[in-house]
């Protein structure tokens, strides 16, 4: 039994400046000197405005000025190397510099910090961390199983783990084979699935598949026809060699049922059995786990309650995809086990999970006032900005505090990669809106050794990488746009480890600063709500058309005959949409009128429905 400690070598809480939040001691932004350690010279003063109804609504919280930053370069080379966090083993620096945070900031934060490191000391013990749901929060547990507060959960862990890599090898090597595939081995993977569910392995597939990986992946992400029409033609003939990973926490996800039921009609079409080919990854006894059961697929991997979609990287969900395509996962679990530890520490500015909630606080007021940047320097970590923007807007993005106190807290994170982002919008980062607060991620190996070549004396092309990123760096900074760098030594399963535990730490404590339930996802469930009522609305649109259309002559409906006969008057434009969207998919026909001019248009079915008429 393989022990994820062993292959690892290696309260009070802060309430947000907000006009529902007035018993909160503010930190008053605007009433401390500008004054890095060391002292920095005197910095210009900026004028800003105080984030939307902070000032409006409670006049104790005066509409905040901030100093403009220091611009003083041997002030600023100090500040960078007296806050400079370094994780030795790991290679990965984190630069604060760049934030214009001041000392009596950090005096004030120290406390609520302490607060924080506490609270997620409960959390790693066992603590219900996630209340509205009454779970656990476990996903640090996935990869040092000891810490797990129960010995099932731990040995659970390990099995999994154990179950995950032997599954891989026998897949890889061709001990468990595609029943009906020329090639004698599986050589593709279909991974269906949304959300946490495929941000995590999406983004890892980019960073670290190799170029030849022994399966190739393909997502399915989305219910949208046309996409997963095209993944399974991209598949073409070597569906027979692919396995299916379907990906569910709860295991009634829509889209990803929707593209299930898809893959398998592609499966009867093609003669293949899908079942030999399927795995599911999900809770526990859940629909598509009792789906798989009962049918039969080739395996089935657990997915833990205690772990949150977005937060599954470590589990089944990200390791069995990622070892299938030959990443080390165990390097990856060590990766994110080292900087775990180094993000238990209580000392801040040895904790750079601690600096990096810090700095985001600082920026964006913790209030969300300003959006995050992320800007990758690398392509291979081109989708780290998306997953970041899951793990970060659907933890943060809440509207109450775990008081009640309505806070629509938050923070906005978007980004692509550099420097491919200065030739898109970098122009109005610099010099428009000031709104954002940048995340510079830098890769210090350019390429595998051996590989480089000057294209112009002295210069190569990774060089021009690097200046990309130091001058747009230093360009914002100039104009008062504060960043924070991220230095990896190279792209490697540990490196990606360690930035997923990074951010997922960061997340957590920054969620205590501000007072909020990272874990749950309230808000999520009103678009699917309203989602299933406008697919019921259109059920009985359907039925009401179907009886129009199966008379003698067929009687075409006006968009109001159709509302009144659904009984839903006030739903008349969604009853538009519907009919507009059958319509195009050759599903309804319009008689009289267009779509353009919705009080001209008569509709009614192609065909009638008999049968369904007398139901
Ligand atoms: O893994 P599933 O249960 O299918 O959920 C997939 C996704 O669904 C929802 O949108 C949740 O808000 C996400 O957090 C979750 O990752």
């Amino acid at each position: 039994m393989a022990s994820l400690s062993g292959i690892c070598s290696s309260s009070p809480s802060l309430k947000p400046k907000t006009p529902f939040a007035k018993s909160t001691p503010s930190l008053r932004r605007d009433s401390v000197t500008f004054q890095t350690r060391p002292k920095l010279a005197p910095a210009q003063s900026v004028a800003r405005e105080a984030p939307a109804g902070l000032s409006s609504t409670n006049d104790k919280l005066p509409t905040k000025l901030k100093q403009g930053l220091d611009k003083d370069p041997r002030a600023l080379w100090r500040r960078y190397v007296d806050w400079l966090y370094q994780h030795k083993e790991l290679g990965l620096y984190l630069d604060v510099s760049r934030i214009g945070f001041t000392d009596e900031f950090v005096a004030e934060m120290e406390p609520r910090f302490q607060a924080a490191f506490k609270a997620m000391e409960e959390l790693e013990k066992g603590a219900i961390a996630n209340p509205d749901e009454g779970r656990m929060v476990g996903h640090y547990w996935l990869r040092n199983s000891k810490l797990a507060p129960k010995a099932i959960l731990t040995s659970q862990i390990e099995n999994t783990l154990d179950a995950v890599c032997k599954f891989a090898d026998e897949i890889i090597s061709g001990k468990i084979k595609p029943p009906s595939s020329s090639e004698g081995r599986f050589t593709h993977i279909l991974s269906v699935g949304i959300g946490g569910s495929a941000l995590g392995p999406q983004f890892v597939a980019e960073a670290l598949a190799p170029d030849n990986p022994p399966l190739k992946i393909r997502f399915i992400d989305n219910t949208d026809p046309a996409g997963i029409d095209h993944q399974i033609a991209q598949l073409g003939h070597e569906l027979a060699s692919t396995l299916v990973i379907v990906i569910s926490k709860s295991g009634g996800t829509p889209e990803t049922r929707n593209g299930l039921l898809e893959v398998q009609k592609a499966f009867r079409e093609a003669g293949l059995e899908f079942a030999k080919q399927g795995v599911a990854i999900t809770q526990e006894n859940s629909l598509l786990d009792n789906t798989a059961r009962i049918e039969g697929w080739l395996a089935r991997f657990p997915m833990f309650d205690w772990v949150g979609g977005r937060t599954s990287e470590m589990s089944a969900v990200g390791l069995l995809p990622a070892a299938l395509q030959g990443i080390n996962i165990r390097e990856m679990l060590a990766g994110a086990s080292l900087m775990d530890e180094e993000t238990r520490t209580t000392v801040l500015r040895n904790n750079p999970s601690a600096l990096l909630a810090m700095c985001w606080y600082w920026a964006s007021d913790g209030v969300g006032s300003k959006d995050m940047v992320v800007l990758p320097y690398k392509d291979s970590l081109l989708l780290f900005s998306r997953y970041l923007q899951q793990l970060v807007m659907e933890s943060l993005g809440k509207e109450f505090d775990l008081d009640g106190n309505r806070v629509n807290q938050g923070l906005s994170v978007y980004g692509n990669k550099g420097s491919t982002d200065q030739h898109a919008y970098i122009q109005q980062l610099r010099e428009g809106v000031h709104n954002f607060f940048a995340t510079f991620i830098e890769v210090l190996r350019d390429r595998p050794p051996g590989h480089d070549w000057e294209l112009e004396p002295g210069v190569t092309c990774g060089d021009y990488l690097f200046g990309m990123l130091q001058g747009t760096r230093s360009a914002l900074y100039a104009n008062d746009r504060e960043s924070i760098t991220v230095t990896v030594q190279e792209v490697t399963p540990r490196s990606v480890g360690a930035l997923v535990a990074l951010y997922e730490r960061t997340v957590g404590l920054y969620a205590s600063l501000i007072n909020i339930n990272a874990y749950h996802q309230p808000g999520v469930e009103a678009g699917k709500k309203a989602a299933g009522e406008v697919l019921a609305l259109q059920k009985r649109v359907l039925a009401v058309l179907n009886e129009a259309s199966c008379r003698e002559p067929v009687e075409p409906l006006t968009l109001e005959e159709v509302a009144e006969h659904c009984h839903v008057p006030e739903d008349i434009e969604m009853i538009y949409k519907i009919i507009t969207h059958m319509a195009a998919n050759d599903r309804a026909i319009i008689a009289e009128g267009n779509c353009g001019s919705p009080r001209s248009i008569k509709v009614f079915l192609g065909e009638c429905n008999v049968d369904e008429l007398y139901a």
